[in-house]
């Protein structure tokens, strides 16, 4: 690490004016941050005017002058909201660099060399050629000399790529510490701590203990901060990799992945802004790990195209709430699941669905599709002409209407029922009854479906196999040796009935516009399901998957689980989408040529962008780069839902396979690849982990031996001399560590009492947050006794700890994590890896605890 290996120059000691080296060091940055303020306001000032001056000529109005001034609008808007937005350290960093080999300079108005010049370094000495400022954004001076790079730039690589081992020309890195304008303090890394290098004839000084330190030693609030200032060259070589393709990314906990994959995308909009106008999804496991991190891209400066969303919340209109225990989550998440959705979609069919019909019985004995109810009959409606009759029908108040049969060749309509699927239909024509029964109108059903096309736009389909039913058996065509007049009449025929109002709703009731919520709660009858679920649940399965599903209502309203909703998704590709009116234009087509689109995107942006951003998250399906943080997690379900995201994305893949909470990983790997397709793939691995010091990460390790044996733990960065803390809830007589009495059980008022001495300690001990992680089964127990702590400390579930980390972390009861799933190992690694700087672990009986309070599992 660059940080560990640097040597600093004394930086406190007052020269012959009295003044630290730190503080004219600070005076010198200031003076270059107020430059860089000067020429922010000439550029703000700039950008009014040409908002102003392009307003004017809207009232010219020919195409050319309008399309001008939308540019300009565009441009100016741009610069307006970039500078007026009031970065905390807009300015945050500076290399020192050798005279470069070719002497060429880039756009950005910095040589590009990499390599310094031969003859650069002489006897150990050199004079620094070049001084580079990196920020937030670009900013060029009137005379076009670079003020500031952009962080995103190819001139500001150096400064997160050199290393001791390969400095480039990079002599000194240093991080700028700054509040609004005024510049707070500085921390510098040496590339070349070997040689003296002057700048100005002045000795070029290295002050603080490098910034990468200070930045993970600073305390955790409840988001994520970007980490512009300290990318190590690692997660460089991935937040700059091309998007050409899929980019996959293997790390332990902590190094990085999620902060790497958020500065990806901002740099990929960046580089090409055009291309990913067309959106970035980031897709994160939790609400809460999106709460987390959503805050790091508007840091950037980017977030009108980037939509991070949870993956229960991928689903227009659905929100996950509930949580499946794991036996469920494995069935839902199993890519069998494909199978039984095909086949419930075209069950459901038959039966009485909400979103097309009446609501299922859950009492066992099928659903709607039983006795009278089912048995449409029509004859008494024609036998009563002209007698409009309302007759209470049993279980349903069928609506009865009378019809008087059409003279002439034409067919007379029967009604359809308004709920129940009729199993027969009747009409009159040509002065005649026509029947098709039960058994003919399965035959047409199946011969439908035996279409590719999704189930509720096969109807049309359907509904021209039974006109020519009803048209083969009124024998009409026999009656026409003219194909021409046989034509007509046939139209004519078809024409009367399809108008009818009643064919309509026999239509309606026989092949219901289905609904992805509708299919999943008639799922939850155990009977239809075990029927649809035939060779692909086993009956215990069955009776599961049913009985979760009951938490839904007869239309498929009610508190939806992650699992859910990937199945909806499923359910929407197999039952086609429902027909929408167009939706509204938002911008002029030649919006898209000239890419003043975003223009909008500013404009929104400027008077409080989320509103837009939460249209263009609820609008878009298909994104131009799809970013997966926490791949490992993803079930095969899963998959398919985020890879129809982005069938024509690019993709950044990022994950641990030793923290899956997913059992079946070949099985979600076949899924990852289908998703991914056949595109080529570029792998990284990253090997530091910036979170957890190492006494943390040593203690995680043995867990880590038995959940994937032979796996690497990431290099932990630092230490610090705090070793983790084990303490045993005991019956009666409060917790303690290493009492030796762990092997008894504890009831909960033991438990609580001790989780909240525990949780108080670590309180005491850290500036920041607390999170106290324990089973899934007991989070709204820790929610209760945590709740008088205050909002420095968070109880969360193992599962919902993902991603996520605190100060001080308090690890309940590691066996009842473990316990708690076929995966239980691994979800505890990452209980156990989600530090800062503390981390107790809470033992019962269950777990063992030895006489020092260490529990079986994470003994070495
Ligand atoms: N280069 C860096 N400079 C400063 N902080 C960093 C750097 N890299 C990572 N961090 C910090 O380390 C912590 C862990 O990063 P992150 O959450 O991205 O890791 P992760 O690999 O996604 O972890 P996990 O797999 O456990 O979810 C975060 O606080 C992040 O800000």
């Amino acid at each position: 690490m660059a940080a560990q290996n640097a040597t600093h120059a004394p930086d406190h000691t007052p020269d012959t004016t009295g003044e630290s080296v730190r503080d004219r060091e600070i005076e010198a940055e200031q003076t270059h941050l107020d430059r860089v303020y000067r020429r922010l306001e000439e550029k703000i000032h700039e950008a009014e005017f040409l908002m102003d001056d392009a307003a004017k000529r809207g009232q010219v109005g020919t195409p050319g002058a309008l399309a001008e001034r939308d540019a300009q609008v565009f441009q100016a808007g741009m610069h307006l909201h970039r500078l007026n937005s009031e970065y905390e350290d807009f300015l945050f960093g500076r290399v020192d660099l050798l005279l470069g080999k070719d002497g060429q300079k880039g756009p950005d108005g910095a040589y590009t060399s990499v390599e310094p010049a031969d003859g650069a370094i002489e006897n150990n000495r050199a004079e620094i050629a070049e001084t580079l400022h990196i920020g937030r954004l670009g900013v060029l001076d009137a005379d076009y000399s670079p003020l500031v790079i952009d962080w995103r730039a190819p001139a500001a690589a150096p400064f997160y790529r050199a290393t001791p081992v390969a400095p480039g020309r990079v002599v000194r890195r240093r991080v700028i510490r700054s509040k609004g304008r005024r510049v707070l303090g500085v921390e510098d890394d040496l590339m070349r701590p070997e040689i003296t290098a002057t700048l100005d004839g002045a000795e070029l000084p290295a002050i603080g203990d490098g910034a990468l330190m200070a930045a993970l030693g600073r305390a955790r609030s409840h988001t994520m901060r970007d980490i512009v200032a300290s990318i190590q060259a690692e997660q460089d070589m991935v937040i700059r990799a091309p998007a050409a393709s899929v980019t996959e990314v293997e790390g332990g906990p902590g190094t990085g992945k999620t902060a790497v994959a958020l500065h990806r995308a901002a740099y990929l909009l960046y580089q090409d802004r055009r291309r990913y106008a067309g959106g970035i999804l980031i897709v994160s496991p939790t609400p809460l790990l999106v709460a987390y991190t959503e805050g790091v891209l508007p840091s950037l400066g980017e977030e009108g195209q980037v939509a991070i969303r949870a993956l229960g919340s991928l689903v227009d209109g659905a929100e996950a709430t509930a949580y499946d225990p794991p036996e469920v989550s494995r069935i839902k998440g199993s890519s069998r699941m494909q199978k039984l959705l095909r086949k419930a979609a075209r069950g459901a069919l038959e039966l009485a669905v909400p979103g097309a019909g009446a609501a299922p019985e859950h009492d066992g004995n099928g659903v709607g599709t039983g006795g009278e109810n089912a048995q449409l009959s029509l004859e008494d409606l024609f036998e009563t002409a002209g007698d409009d009759a309302e007759r209470g029908a049993a279980g349903g108040g069928r609506r009865r209407r009378s019809r008087a049969p059409r003279p002439g060749p034409g067919p007379a309509l029967p009604t359809a029922p308004a709920v129940s699927p009729p199993s027969r239909l009747r009409v009159v024509a040509f002065g005649g009854r026509i029947e098709l029964h039960a058994d003919e109108l399965r035959a047409i059903r199946q011969s439908a479906l035996g279409g590719t096309a999704p189930v509720n736009l096969l109807r049309p389909r359907a509904r021209r196999l039974i006109l020519d039913a009803l048209w083969a058996k009124s024998g009409a065509a026999r009656r026409y040796t003219d194909p021409e007049l046989a034509a007509e009449a046939r139209q004519g025929f078809d024409e009367d009935i399809t108008t009818e109002s009643d064919f309509q709703e026999f239509l309606d009731a026989w092949w219901p516009e289905l609904t992805p919520r509708g299919v999943l709660a008639a799922m939850s009858d155990e009977r239809v399901l075990g029927r649809w679920a035939r060779r692909v649940l086993n009956p215990r399965e069955v009776r599961q998957l049913a009985r979760s599903l009951r938490r839904l209502d007869a239309e498929g309203h009610g508190p939806l689980s992650v699992h859910d909703v990937a199945l909806l998704d499923e359910l929407q590709l197999i039952l086609g989408a429902p027909m929408r009116p167009a939706k509204q234009r938002e911008v002029d087509p030649l919006d898209q040529l000239t890419g003043l689109e975003e223009l909008s995107t500013f404009a929104d942006r400027n008077s409080g962008g989320r509103g837009r951003r939460e249209r263009l998250e609820e609008e878009r399906t298909d994104y131009a780069h799809v970013i997966v943080d926490e791949a490992q997690d993803l079930t095969p379900m899963q998959w398919r839902m985020v890879g129809r995201r982005g069938r024509h994305a690019t993709w950044t893949v990022v994950g641990d396979p030793a923290q899956s909470s997913w059992s079946d990983p070949d099985e979600a790997a076949v899924a990852r690849d289908e998703a991914l397709g056949a595109r080529p793939r570029r792998r990284f691995t990253l090997t530091v982990n910036y979170r957890n010091p190492a006494e943390i990460a040593e203690l995680a390790s043995r867990v880590l031996a038995l959940a994937m044996p032979g796996m690497a733990s990431p290099k932990a960065v630092r230490s610090t001399g705090l070793e983790p803390r084990f303490t045993v809830a005991v019956d009666g007589a409060g917790a303690g560590a290493g009492t030796g009495a762990g092997t008894r059980s504890v009831d909960d008022a033991e438990l609580a009492k001790a989780t909240v001495a525990a949780a108080e300690r670590l309180l005491g001990e850290v500036d920041g947050t607390v999170g106290v992680v324990v089973a899934m089964n007991r989070r709204e127990q820790a929610r209760s006794w945590l709740a008088g702590l205050g909002d420095r400390v968070v109880a969360l579930g193992s599962l919902e700890a993902k991603g996520l980390e605190y100060d001080a972390t308090l690890v309940v009861s590691p066996a009842e994590i473990a316990d708690e799933s076929p995966a239980g190992l691994r979800v505890l690694y990452v209980a156990l890896t989600r530090a800062t700087q503390q981390l107790t672990v809470l033992s019962t009986g269950r777990d063992e605890p030895d006489a020092d309070g260490v529990p079986d599992l994470l003994r070495d």
